[in-house]
């Protein structure tokens, strides 16, 4: 394959090292999400072998909740990641669009449920996400979950720190604690997610970063009013049983 091969849209979205842009693909007009990379930028963060690591871990995850790399390819400058296309795009902005900035219990429970099926074959293949969080989640056309951006993605075990960036919210209290972790932080993860998408906002929300690692690591959640009995029953037992049982 080469950039030749294809037709090259809109622009998707931003990331660290390269941009996303919808593209078809010549012959079979199939649509796609070109990500390009910059080798130098690469080179410069010096994420280059984390890079081909995520490619590989990636061209061997084949799962329908898993967003799918199809295929790369490079030229002299930039590396080409050919990912499918997700129509109705980031989940994230479906959540701000709902009335009042949350889903109700029918689509949380299928998207939670969508995204525990994908990290039950992740564990399974022994990757650790380590980022679920609504920004790291795409919608297909028929509103079914496809979970993408593999950035922090780890072989498990694993007690490879990484620098904190972007939202602390969904750490886990061993993470935050840096101490080894296992599959669990995905458990984690997958219960704030389903809390974030029943009442709107993630738990430990905070004004300060201090704030909310204090919360996490006392793990402690004030239940917003619109979870129900039964939606905290499988929130706690999803986020603090593996962690009692850990920690
Ligand atoms: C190193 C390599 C193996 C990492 C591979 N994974 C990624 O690069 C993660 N990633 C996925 C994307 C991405 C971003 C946006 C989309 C979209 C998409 N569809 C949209 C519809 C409407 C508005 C925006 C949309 N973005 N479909 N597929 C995507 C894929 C960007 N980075």
């Amino acid at each position: 394959w080469s950039l030749g091969d294809f037709e090259i849209g809109a622009p998707l979205g931003r990331g660290k090292f390269g941009r996303v842009y919808l593209a078809r693909e010549k012959t079979m007009h199939y649509m796609v999400a070109l990500k390009t990379l910059y080798k130098v930028e690469l080179v410069k963060g010096r994420v280059e072998k984390q890079v081909m690591r995520e490619i590989e871990i990636q061209t061997h995850l084949k799962h329908p909740h898993i967003l799918q790399l199809l295929t790369y390819f490079h030229d002299t400058k930039r590396i080409y990641l050919v990912l499918e296309f997700a129509a109705r795009g980031e989940l994230y902005k479906e959540l701000k669009r709902q009335p009042d900035g949350r889903f109700n219990e029918h689509l949380s429970a299928k998207y939670t449920y969508q995204v525990a099926d994908a990290l039950e074959y992740c564990h399974k293949n022994d990757v650790i996400h380590r980022d679920i969080k609504p920004e790291n989640l795409l919608l297909t056309y028929d509103g079914d979950i496809k979970l993408a951006d593999f950035g922090w993605s780890v072989h498990a075990p694993s007690s490879k720190r990484f620098t904190l960036c972007g939202t602390l919210d969904y750490l886990p209290p061993e993470m935050v604690m840096g101490q080894t972790y296992d599959v669990y932080v995905d458990h984690w993860c997958l219960g704030i997610l389903c809390y974030e998408f029943l009442a709107g906002k993630p738990p430990f929300l905070s004004d300060t970063q201090q704030e909310t690692y204090t919360k996490i690591k006392t793990m402690y959640i004030q239940w917003s009013d619109k979870i129900k009995p039964g939606a905290k029953d499988l929130i706690s037992k999803v986020t603090f049983m593996f962690h009692i049982f850990i920690l």
